[in-house]
């Protein structure tokens, strides 16, 4: 006993030398940065004074985020080590680290190095004779946590792809702070397939509820930006989240891996411009969602694309210039047939109707000056006129011109064919019956979109805007001859910025990627936009690569704009078809990703639930089964200990019990979060009866939607029935509300206790 403890403070002590010496470098490596960047401030002339700016500006950027990234590490720096058959050892961290003689002494968790420490299990040790997870407490060592791959002496149990399950459970039992954190130290290996999956093409990662997929999502996100920092750092990554809870709930995990330049969106913001958070009544949301919307958008621009009832005419000076009709729809359709956005059209519409307009005021003329009216004697003067044909090219479009200048001219032609914006073709599509009846398809129910004019746009409407601007086009001539004169300096730019990094020795150490990237995160607009700033700001941008999270709530008109933004089809597609809460969602990922991906995507399936216990996951199962019969949920990983309990209140005590119940879930919890999740008909009394409740609080308040891809260590469910019953999505929806909790769950009800959570023990009344 004695000697055992002997050996494991020795090989305590030969690990808190080892982190000691780690943490020394990390200290030295922050040391350079805070120097480099010191001297790229101060660096003056010598070179013209712009490139010198220039070299300061491209220095600084790299070391303020090389210094970033160093101060994110700090916690847990090194977590594990891995020692294999050869003799060979080698441990792992957040971040990779050298020696003074450039020899590795830390491997970043993202090379393939670090690989063997993921995958490697008891019947698969892949070369290794042992793994072990290093517990910090600060830059004590704390704790080891060994697994020796020794088939003869290890169990062969069910579970025999968890990983250091010692570490994880320690890890999942930890007190929940309201913010997702990461899991570097404890990904499991099934999650490993998900993270270190290629780049190309489609990875769809299904799996239920506290499977990680999120988790292994956001992980996966720093480790392509690591493998591939040269295409991704350039094009960007986009996350796109459910709501703007969501994105605050998961917005320190890429931080805390050194990764600051991923754009996060819901998609209500996809839209520059447009910050859309209400959900259309389910209804509504599965009109909007309908891919036929597409073609209603083009009908709607279509429509104002229009030809006069008779000849067209204007008055003008006195004078009526004249278009036969046929002439109007023969130009209208011409300038259809180029087949440009409509706003790029129009500019040719407009050119070929001024033309003509400028004939019809010579015929005016002409007619206006009838020649027996006029007093002359000479002969030649007697020969009929003919002013429109004596018009040669430069007349015709010095008249135009002008007649451009003329407001009736200008009110008729905008009539015909106006420039229009997405905002504005959407809201009075919206909100006019009459075109609505006119451009939807038979079978689309057209009257549920109806809405007053100037109603605020809901998400559901962001997909209508993205592709009315996909439509109506910009004119973005003036930004072309932008582009021109940028790319002329481009060139220069990138072999400047190629002789920083050759001389900070930033580009030997590989850590931030090539040159050519330097230079445009330094070039930008001219305003030191990084890439991500600019990519946010323009709505075609073409991502490097784009994850969705609970992507099983996209329309299909939603993935027409999520797919619009990575031209390369390079995404994670991260859901679970038995969560989806929106009626426009997915059933099936094949209906939702096929028109885009003809069957080529690959999936992966995560089965293991580590966050919520068996005993809460049994109640959650009968939910599951009463809408998707066969379907099984995932394996809880753990037990809880506590049973999940159902509390009825007399009728009409809700929600005013709620405030009890859940400071009583908070004494139990000691440190941790009390999730309150209501129906929407109780959300907003709720809402009253917890003033500040937020996700930072110890008691957070929502309704299902805000819940989604949450957390709590313990949750109340208030008004099941309210819930079943609040759309045709209910029992799903119920199926999330419950999965919500990592130790405790109460459902609160004040009626008959609904009979898919007759599983739940019976409960005490208040
Ligand atoms: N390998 C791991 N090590 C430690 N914790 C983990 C690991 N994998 C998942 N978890 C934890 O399990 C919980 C659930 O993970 P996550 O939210 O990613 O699941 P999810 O599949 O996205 O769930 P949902 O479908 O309900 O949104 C989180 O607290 C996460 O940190």
């Amino acid at each position: 006993m004695a000697n055992g403890q002997d050996a494991r403070s020795a090989a305590l002590d030969a690990e808190q030398r080892v982190v000691s010496m780690l943490y020394t470098r990390l200290d030295a490596a922050r040391e350079q940065a805070r120097a480099a960047l010191r001297e790229a401030h101060g660096r003056g002339g010598g070179l013209g004074p712009g490139q010198a700016m220039v070299e300061r500006e491209v220095t600084a950027a790299e070391q303020a985020r090389r210094l970033a990234q160093l101060e994110a590490v700090e916690r847990g720096l090194c977590f594990g080590r891995v020692d294999d058959t050869r003799g060979g050892t080698v441990y792992v961290g957040r971040i990779g680290l050298r020696d003074e003689e450039h020899e590795s002494v830390l491997i970043d968790w993202r090379a393939p190095a670090a690989r063997p420490f993921y995958v490697a299990t008891a019947t698969d040790p892949g070369g290794l004779v042992r793994r072990r997870h290093l517990h910090l407490k600060e830059r004590t060592v704390a704790a080891i946590d060994d697994e020796v791959f020794d088939l003869e002496g290890m169990a062969d149990g069910d579970r025999r792809t968890l990983v250091g399950e010692a570490a994880l459970l320690a890890a999942l039992r930890r007190g929940r702070t309201g913010r997702m954190g990461d899991v570097v130290a404890t990904i499991q290996t099934e999650q490993d397939r998900v993270i270190r999956s290629s780049l190309q093409g489609a990875l769809v990662v299904q799996g239920g509820p506290g499977t990680g997929k999120t988790v292994a999502a956001l992980h996966r996100a720093a480790y392509l930006l690591y493998t591939h920092r040269d295409t991704l750092e350039r094009r960007g990554v986009l996350v796109v989240g459910p709501n703007p809870m969501f994105l605050r709930y998961i917005s320190q995990v890429l931080p805390a891996l050194g990764e600051t330049q991923v754009v996060m969106s819901t998609l209500g913001e996809l839209f520059p411009g447009v910050r859309a958070a209400a959900a259309d009544p389910p209804a509504v949301a599965v009109v909007k969602g309908d891919p036929r919307m597409a073609d209603v958008v083009a009908a709607a621009v279509a429509e104002r694309q229009r030809v006069p009832r008779g000849d067209l005419e204007i008055e003008l000076d006195g004078l009526t210039l004249s278009v036969p009709r046929a002439v109007c729809v023969r130009l209208r359709d011409r300038a259809r047939a180029v087949r440009l956005p409509h706003n790029m059209a129009r500019k040719l519409y407009v050119t070929e109707m001024l033309k003509e307009l400028a004939l019809a005021e010579a015929r005016a003329l002409e007619r206006s000056l009838r020649i027996e009216d006029l007093d002359v004697d000479d002969p030649e003067l007697t020969e009929p006129l003919d002013l429109a044909g004596d018009l040669d090219e430069v007349d015709v479009e010095l008249a135009a011109a002008r007649l451009w200048g003329e407001p009736p001219v200008r009110a008729a032609l905008d009539a015909l064919w106006p420039e229009l914006t997405p905002c504005g073709l959407v809201g009075d599509l919206l909100s006019a019956s009459d075109t609505l009846w006119s451009v939807c398809p038979s079978g689309l129910d057209w009257e549920v979109l109806v809405r007053p004019e100037g109603s605020p746009w809901t998400v559901g409407d962001v997909p209508l805007l993205d592709e009315a601007a996909e439509l109506l086009g910009e004119d973005d001539s003036a930004r072309r001859v932008a582009a021109r004169r940028a790319e002329s300096e481009w060139a220069e730019q990138e072999l400047f910025a190629r002789e920083v990094l050759e001389t900070t020795g930033l580009l030997e150490e590989g850590v931030f990627g090539r040159a050519d990237v330097l230079a445009e995160r330094n070039a930008g607009d001219g305003q030191g936009l990084t890439t991500a700033d600019r990519a946010v700001r323009d709505r075609t941008w073409a991502y490097g690569h784009v994850i969705v999270d609970e992507a099983q709530e996209l329309s299909p008109m939603a993935w027409r704009m999520v797919m619009r933004r990575v031209p390369a089809k390079s995404l994670t597609v991260v859901g679970d078809v038995a969560q989806t809460g929106s009626a426009a969602g997915a059933r099936d990922w094949g209906e939702m990703l096929d028109p885009y991906l003809k069957g080529r995507w690959r999936v992966e399936r995560l089965l293991v639930n580590y966050r919520t216990p068996v005993e809460i996951m049994r109640v959650a199962a009968d939910v599951l089964r009463s809408f998707a019969p066969g379907q099984e949920p995932p394996e809880s990983v753990r037990e809880g200990g506590t049973p999940p309990r159902a509390v009825r209140v007399p009728p009409g005590a809700l929600p005013g019990a709620l405030p009890a119940l859940a400071a009583a879930e908070l004494a139990e919890i000691g440190e941790g979060r009390v999730g309150v999740v209501t129906s929407d008909r109780l959300r907003p009394q709720a809402g009253r009866l917890f003033p500040d409740a937020d996700l930072d609080s110890p008691i957070a308040v929502l309704d299902v939607t805000q819940a989604k891809g949450l957390e709590f260590d313990a949750v109340v469910v208030a008004d099941p029935a309210g819930i079943l019953g609040q759309s045709p999505m209910g029992a799903q929806d119920l199926y999330v509300a419950l999965t919500r909790a990592t130790r405790r769950l109460t459902v609160v009800h004040d009626g008959d206790l609904p009979e898919v959570l007759s599983g739940l023990a019976a409960g005490s009344t208040t």
